[in-house]
């Protein structure tokens, strides 16, 4: 939006040189008043034009009933409205999600347009520093469209000339404060265009239960939770390695136990093997049974399970190379899922310095060359610094957890990434409104997603050793 300084104050300004008394006055040229009025009605014109466009619903709404009255009068219109009320209460009924879709959350974007984002834009613009002032001209971002669903409002916006997203990505705490959201996230929807998405509730403070097991065997992705928009959540594990960080409590076993759940009839048609690391025995021994004799707790047997995984991804290599570049899960050659809890404990806190090695060396050579040939590592750490951690980056997809710091944000999900949204650090202590709740960033999106990871309880887990003891031994 562009605003010109009016020409009465044009021709108020002077300027002089500074050793002579000449004095420049601008001359101010007077634009007829046919152009200025031509000028305000193609302006109203477009405008009512896309307000039509942009708000069918909300225009029809008001439009409607106003032309019955002038055209058939009051009675008329009354009876009109009562039968357009009764027939949209019948398809709210009848078709809820196509009624919400079709009428309510265009409706409600319109009254969100014009009561919070029109009407608030300029000054949380001007506030945050988006809207530039150039020679007394001033330039606001445009505001295009706003639409709803259950769980959001998305604004999208066309930059200015030379801005940028990340511009946008630095204040998205002004722009959440500003338009009244807790929060807001940043994603280019093209070039010059980004999408504000503001929150208007969090469908994920409340724990969901453990996912069904699937009825059949699935191993490119499992289902673990739910996203912010209520859809479920598929984290793929074939053909990638997973890193989970978080603090303590921050309820990194829901994505482990959610993974092993989805995989459990994939163990059985011997489709997938999960090889359970767990040093600090307190997470996967709880399902000991599932695992066979694929599971380790000492330092010895981590560090030597690790290897037969290694040996097993090379022996594959060999057969494998000239043949195949891609892994595809069968009974001779299974998915091999290494889970790892508390990684650190194998790569940092073991005192003994050759095990330390032979655990890291044998993690590198998995995440480096494991996933063409079906070895996938998923491993969960609560510190994820890099002394700790050196082989982080190895890891395509991350999974951020609630955060002690704002910095271990973009150490665990890469850089850009907290300002892109993943408010990790800002995730709920308290175990029912954040435990499980993490931003899943995958090689393929730079954008973070907000995920909730479903509880597997205890008694959950006694079930599927109930049901699935033995199937590790499947193969
Ligand atoms: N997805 C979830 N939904 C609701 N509550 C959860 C969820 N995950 C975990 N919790 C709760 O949070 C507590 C801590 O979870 P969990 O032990 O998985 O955390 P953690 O990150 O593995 O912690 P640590 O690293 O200390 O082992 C659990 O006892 C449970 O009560």
């Amino acid at each position: 939006m562009l605003r010109k300084l009016p020409g009465e104050e044009v021709r108020g300004l002077v300027s002089t040189t500074p050793d002579t008394a000449v004095v420049f006055r601008p001359a101010v040229v007077r634009t007829p008043a046919i152009i200025t009025i031509v000028i305000f009605l193609w302006r109203v014109l477009a405008g009512l034009v896309m307000t039509v466009v942009r708000h069918p619903v909300a225009v029809a709404l008001v439009a409607l009933p106003s032309g019955i009255v002038s055209l058939f009068g009051w009675r008329v219109a009354v009876v009109a409205t009562g039968l357009v009320c009764s027939l949209l209460s019948a398809w709210a009924a009848l078709g809820y999600s196509s009624f919400m879709r079709s009428v309510a959350w265009p409706l409600l974007a319109f009254g969100r347009w014009f009561w919070v984002y029109r009407r608030h834009w300029m000054p949380v613009m001007t506030v945050a520093g988006l809207g530039r002032q150039i020679k007394g001209r001033d330039y606001m971002p445009r505001l295009i469209k706003v639409t709803c669903d259950g769980w959001a409002d998305r604004v999208t916006v066309k930059l200015l000339h030379g801005q940028s997203d990340e511009d946008w990505a630095d204040r998205t705490a002004n722009l959440a404060h500003g338009f009244g959201a807790v929060s807001c996230r940043v994603e280019v929807e093209r070039a010059g265009r980004v999408v504000l998405t503001f929150p208007r509730r969090d469908p994920l403070a409340v724990p969901l239960h453990a996912r069904p097991i699937p009825a059949e065997p699935a191993v490119h992705s499992v289902e673990v939770g739910q996203c912010e928009d209520g859809s479920p959540y598929r984290l793929k594990v074939h053909g990638t390695h997973v890193l989970i960080a978080g603090a303590t409590g921050a309820g990194k076993g829901s994505w482990l136990w959610s993974t092993i759940r989805g995989l459990l009839p994939a163990m059985r048609a011997g489709l997938v093997q999960i090889w359970a690391l767990d040093p600090k025995r307190m997470e996967l021994s709880f399902g000991r049974a599932l695992f066979g004799a694929r599971y380790a707790a000492t330092p010895e047997q981590c560090a030597d399970l690790l290897e037969a995984a290694v040996s097993v991804m090379q022996e594959r290599a060999d057969r494998f190379a000239g043949l195949q570049r891609s892994h595809t899960p069968t009974v001779d050659d299974p998915f091999v899922l290494v889970i790892v809890d508390e990684v650190a404990f194998l790569t940092a806190y073991q005192s003994d310095k050759q095990l330390r090695q032979r655990a890291t060396a044998a993690l590198a050579t998995l995440t480096t060359q494991g996933r063409a040939v079906g070895v996938g590592v998923m491993a969960a750490l609560q510190d994820p610094r890099k002394e700790v951690m050196s082989i982080r980056n190895l890891f395509p997809d991350k999974i951020a957890l609630r955060l002690d710091e704002s910095e271990q944000v973009d150490m665990v999900l890469g850089d850009g990434a907290r300002d892109r949204g993943a408010l990790a650090d800002h995730i709920s202590p308290v175990p029912e409104l954040g435990a499980g709740v993490g931003y899943v960033r995958l090689e393929t999106s730079p954008d973070p997603v907000r995920v909730r990871a479903a509880y597997v309880s205890d008694e959950d887990i006694r079930h599927m050793v109930i049901r699935y003891s033995g199937a590790g031994e499947a193969v």
